[in-house]
């Protein structure tokens, strides 16, 4: 293996479709990348070119149909769930909807601990402590830590959601389309607040996202998907400045319109 933190070799994921005799969804085709310590790999597509899909398969929240997930050297989709647990804080998710990825019910403080005491190590003396320290780490005043999800913006709330990742202490963090439901004008906040944290704690990002200008400023590498195959890989700016990119913006154009709007998102769009 190399020096990659994460290795996704052949990666297969279907699904079965509703009608038995039908073929099933075929979502991620044998797809191959590294993501190294320290560094964000983009994997951007158009809507249901498997992006998510390849997400759940290294997070495992879905096993793989096929292939390999190696992480820090161990092969993931080898392990067995009981094996599996003590792996997984080292990669953790940041979804897109920054409520629903909150339970409703409980308060930030004890949302931002929940994390600590699944993995036992929540602790009455140095574990507040901590709640405070890491609210603090994501730029959100500790106040808020008496205060519900529905009482906080869409942008605290990811901050919550991403200060409850780093509980974990997590050396990747997979981070599926986290900007896309924020406000233009607190999306660059969360990015800002993400390139800090790689820098301070040399954390690895696999970011989905669908918006090829966001990532050229935000990924060091883009890996493309599309029809569930990687169909390029390149680092960001080339990406960006290549013939290659009228392609690539085609294939992100042809199927970026979602349920609900009528025109290809957009940076700076709300979808
Ligand atoms: N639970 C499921 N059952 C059946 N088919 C699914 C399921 N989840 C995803 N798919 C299908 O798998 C393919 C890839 O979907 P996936 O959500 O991974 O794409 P995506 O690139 O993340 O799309 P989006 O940007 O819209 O989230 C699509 O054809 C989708 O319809």
């Amino acid at each position: 293996m190399s020096d990659a933190l994460l290795t996704v070799r052949g990666l297969t994921v279907r699904y079965p479709r509703r009608t038995r005799r039908a073929a099933p969804v075929l979502a991620v085709d044998d797809v191959s990348f590294d993501v190294f310590p320290g560094e964000t790999l983009a994997l951007i597509g158009a809507s249901g070119s498997g992006k998510s899909s390849t997400a759940a398969a290294v997070l495992m929240l879905r096993r793989p149909d096929g292939g390999e997930v190696w992480f820090d050297g161990r092969e993931l989709t080898a392990l067995d769930e009981t094996a599996l647990r003590p792996l997984r804080p080292a990669i953790q998710p940041v979804f897109q909807d920054p409520y629903g990825s909150l339970s409703p019910r409980l308060r930030v403080r004890d949302a931002v601990a929940e994390p600590l005491r699944v993995q036992g190590r929540w602790d009455p003396v140095s574990g507040p402590r901590r709640v405070t320290e890491l609210l603090e780490t994501v730029g959100l005043d500790p106040r808020l830590g008496d205060r519900l999800p529905h009482e906080l913006s869409g942008g605290q709330c990811q901050r919550v959601g991403i200060a409850r990742a780093l509980a974990c202490e997590p050396r990747l963090l997979v981070l599926d389309e986290p900007v896309s439901a924020l406000d233009p004008s607190v999306r660059a906040g969360i990015l800002n607040l993400l390139v800090d944290l790689q820098e301070r704690h040399g954390l690895a990002y696999l970011f989905i996202c669908h918006d090829l200008d966001l990532v050229r400023h935000f990924a060091h590498r883009v890996a493309v998907m599309h029809g569930g195959r990687i169909v390029e890989t390149a680092p960001a700016r080339t990406l960006y400045a290549r013939p290659a990119q009228a392609r690539t913006r085609e294939l992100l154009a042809a199927g970026t319109a979602r349920p609900g709007t009528t025109s290809p998102a957009r940076p700076g769009g709300t979808t």
